[in-house]
């Protein structure tokens, strides 16, 4: 399997990003910003209120220029799906593999469908790690819900081991391919790397790394997918991402957004949700 060769397509593109804020230049590539806020295994109905209404309150731009997606528990996903302004959408942090049947604890992707929520976030690290979700089940997972319709954000990223030993392409990639071994439709896709390393750890990737492995990634779709979708796709950075670093990642040309998980449980989330419509410093 190639491993990252070829050249990221946005560098052909030039912008100068202390001239034009982000979502210019992301209008200019067809990809919109997106920010996603995986709130985990967290809240009481009370806090999730709290939570909808500071959302509900926030000064944002526009829905034409940043995609914002809220993805709460489960069984908080009817309540936020009601009370959450409209601009802003929802995702479920997981879904079963196949059609809904006798499968205790599970939801399916027909439920989800059902409820009218409209995405799923699928294969994070916390799943692959400690409930063994392999690179092959988390392809055949993407594939299903994406054939029941849902729109789904792909998590893949290495450990610190696995960078140490300088493998964080290979891995990415690996996992990457077993999505695209399954799938043939991107256009509901989106790609959230989240190094482990970074996810809750306040130990964020610098926006140099992350540009490093979007640009990577994007070679990879461009070589072993097409250059179109290497190019529609968009690329999230997850991993102690907040209000204060929010700003100078996203200047970075193939960070399409973020998916954030303790910072957008907290106010700061109305600040990174702004961070690609400021001009970088
Ligand atoms: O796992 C994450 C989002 O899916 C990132 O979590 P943190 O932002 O808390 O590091």
């Amino acid at each position: 399997m190639p491993v990252f060769s070829s050249p990221p397509s946005t560098q052909n593109l030039s912008i100068d990003l202390k001239k034009f804020s982000k979502v210019f230049y992301l209008k200019r590539m067809g990809r919109k910003f997106f920010v996603g806020g995986n709130w985990k295994c967290n809240g009481t109905i009370e806090e999730v209120k709290k939570i909808i209404s500071i959302l509900n309150a926030g000064e944002v731009p526009s829905s034409d220029v940043v995609e914002v997606v809220l993805s709460p528990p489960f069984v908080f996903l009817p309540l936020v799906k009601s009370e959450l302004r409209p601009d802003f959408h929802v995702a479920a942090q997981n879904c079963w593999v196949k059609k809904g049947g006798a499968y205790t604890g599970e939801i399916s992707a027909e439920m989800l469908v059902n409820l009218d929520i409209p995405w799923v976030i699928i294969g994070h690290s916390e799943r692959r790690a400690l409930l063994g979700e392999t690179n092959e089940f988390v392809g055949e997972k993407v594939a299903y819900a994406l054939s029941k319709g849902l729109k789904v954000i792909a998590c893949v990223g290495e450990t610190l081991e696995q960078r140490e030993a300088g493998s964080t392409m290979e891995v990415v990639a690996a996992q990457t391919k077993a999505i695209a071994d399954k799938i043939s439709d991107w256009s509901n896709v989106v790609i959230a790397y989240e190094p482990v390393w970074a996810i809750g750890t306040g130990k964020v990737a610098t926006p140099a790394q992350a540009q490093e492995v979007h640009a990577a990634l994007r070679g990879w779709l461009s070589s072993n997918v097409s250059a179109e979708v290497a190019e529609s796709t968009r690329i999230l950075y997850g991993g102690s991402v907040n209000g204060a670093n929010s700003k100078e990642l996203a200047a970075q040309p193939d960070v399409d957004g973020f998916l954030v998980g303790g910072a957008s449980l907290k106010p700061e989330f109305i600040d990174i949700i702004k961070a690609a419509t400021v001009k970088s410093a």
